[in-house]
């Protein structure tokens, strides 16, 4: 039974393996372009090649994770709030933001729909048209763009099933074009896009730019690698714009950033400004506006006392940003002499490289780099750093013993009090003790003597003297107290006669009142 169900389950592994490998080899030739991209990228990107794996292996989610994002890049997300900050951050938007002045492009409507081309609204303005693949957010830019709800938008691909032309104030159009890639769309009406989007943007003679937009969780995919060797054989001038950055952190967004941007350099018609933006938020926004504006020419009409404005607020942000690095830097100082007190008195190599490379990077996140400069150790890569001179000579390492002796006494002190604590609940609650005080609280000397309500005289009273059951006697004391207030130690002496099942005989059993006088507790 064990080896038909064995045999059975190797056929269908052979079986999946080679599904999986039909598959692999279908999707070599398209992924195999863009693995080798990335490979180029990262080998000429990286400093130091990683021991151990042979690049040839290197998925392209590794060579991703490899790849050097430009810091102007990420300066330049971290001000425009483009990306999301990764948990843990130090966040520089609980601090300060850049107030970036709005440029307000004029209301826009509807104007023209077409699904051929004889529909075509006459070319008398400036256009832009966007493109992409279905569900970038075609239709949500146009709309954010100019503040507007004109354009449908909805989170199903294959909404915008026309070439939709917006107009703002007459002065330029705005093209919200059907999207190529999977859609909700019959397959006919889906085949009809790509030749009238083709037919649009080849005969437009007032098209001034296309702007491809990209999801920036993708980046270029096949077909949209395909859609711009097209306007590349059309000589149109086109423009990647990452979408949806709000849904990337940061750093990846600058590494997607870089790798379009590489991409872009060596495409024929393109303009390798990448552009970044969220509708979601207004982050990138504004900068797409200007770039708008300025492809329509209308860069005097819309931007006048623009640049003023923003160079008044750039100038504002860069202060603070520097007051911000500076604290943050003051701030790591403080923690890494805190680091080098810890790490002379552990001798922990990872705490000397954590020092170093905060001292040295000057950032404000910690890591465990090298030390920095290919240093040897902890004082030599420090050494040119006088913020970190320490005055005073620091401690060596200590012995422990003193410490260690304190803990094991403390802890032989905690586990006796807790076992004699456990001892004392345990015969409060024991039979003998609740049955003693039962019967003498019955007894009508100790009513007449203590009063009624016979008990302990604390909550968690001490029972002195010992029961066993095995040797076959009882021997407790304890403090009673009744309700007229007066106090009395109630006294039980009691043997096993003859073997373990033998009855059991009451020695003494009476209460000592204060005065020395005894109750004695057997008579009832
Ligand atoms: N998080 C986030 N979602 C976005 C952004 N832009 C668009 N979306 C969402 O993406 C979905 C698709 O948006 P659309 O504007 O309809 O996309 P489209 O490219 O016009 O799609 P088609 O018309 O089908 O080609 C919607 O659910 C939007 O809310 C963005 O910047 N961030
Ligand atoms: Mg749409």
């Amino acid at each position: 039974m064990s080896t038909c169900l064995r045999t059975l389950h190797a056929g269908a592994t052979a079986v999946a393996r080679q599904r999986t490998m039909r598959r692999k080899a279908v999707a070599a030739p398209k992924t195999a372009a863009i693995h080798s991209d990335l490979r180029t990228l990262a080998e000429s990107l990286r400093d130091t090649p990683s021991a151990g794996s042979p690049d040839g292996q290197l998925s392209n989610r590794q060579l991703f994770a490899r790849l050097q994002p430009d810091a102007k890049t990420v300066d330049k997300l971290d001000m425009l709030q483009l990306g999301t900050e990764k948990q843990g951050r130090f966040e520089r938007k609980k601090w300060f933001r850049y107030n970036e002045p709005n440029v307000k492009l004029p209301h826009m409507s509807f104007f023209a729909g077409a699904q051929a081309e004889a529909s075509f609204p006459p070319a008398s303005l400036p256009e832009v048209g966007f493109v992409g693949r279905s569900n970038v957010g075609k239709s949500t830019l146009v709309n954010k763009l100019c503040g507007s709800t004109a354009a449908r938008v909805s989170d199903r691909p294959g909404l915008t099933q026309q070439i939709n032309f917006y107009t703002a104030a007459s002065d330029f159009h705005l093209v919200d074009m059907p999207g190529y890639g999977f859609a909700y769309a019959k397959d006919e009406e889906r085949q009809a896009w790509k030749p009238l989007i083709e037919s649009y943007i080849r005969n437009r003679k007032t098209l001034r730019r296309v702007m491809v937009l990209l999801d920036a969780r993708h980046g270029i995919k096949v077909n949209d690698r395909d859609f711009v060797a097209l306007l590349d054989r059309m000589r149109v001038k086109y423009q990647f714009i990452l979408t949806k950055c709000d849904l990337v952190h940061r750093v990846d967004l600058a590494k997607r950033h870089l790798l379009v941007s590489r991409e872009a350099e060596n495409l024929r018609n393109c303009i390798p400004r990448v552009m970044m933006v969220s509708a979601h938020g207004d982050a990138g926004v504004n900068e797409l506006r200007k770039e708008l504006l300025h492809t329509c020419s209308l860069g005097q009409k819309y931007l006048a006392d623009h640049r003023k404005k923003e160079v008044i607020a750039l100038t504002e942000y860069e202060e603070q940003l520097k007051i911000f690095k500076d604290t943050a830097r003051a701030k790591k100082r403080r923690q890494s002499l805190r680091l080098g007190l810890l790490a002379t008195r552990t001798h922990s190599a990872r705490t000397h490289a954590s020092l170093a490379s905060g001292v040295f990077r000057g950032r404000y996140t910690t890591s465990t780099r090298p030390l920095a400069g290919g240093a040897q150790t902890w004082e030599a890569a420090n050494a040119k750093n006088p913020a970190f001179a320490i005055e005073r000579e620091l401690e060596g390492p200590k012995s422990r013993k003193r410490e260690i002796g304190l803990f094991v006494a403390v802890a032989a002190v905690t586990w006796g009090l807790g076992t004699v604590i456990a001892f004392n609940y345990q015969r409060m609650t024991s039979t003998p003790v609740t049955a003693a005080l039962f019967i003498a609280r019955h007894n009508d000397e100790v009513r007449r003597e203590l009063g009624q309500q016979l008990n302990f005289t604390s909550v968690f009273p001490w029972i002195s003297g010992d029961i066993s059951h095995l040797k076959g006697f009882v021997e407790i004391e304890f403090d009673v107290v009744g309700d007229k207030g007066v106090t009395g130690r109630l006294v039980l002496k009691s043997r096993r006669v003859g073997n373990q099942s033998g009855e059991w005989k009451t020695v003494d059993f009476y209460i000592v009142l204060p005065d020395g006088r005894q109750i004695d507790c057997q008579q009832d």
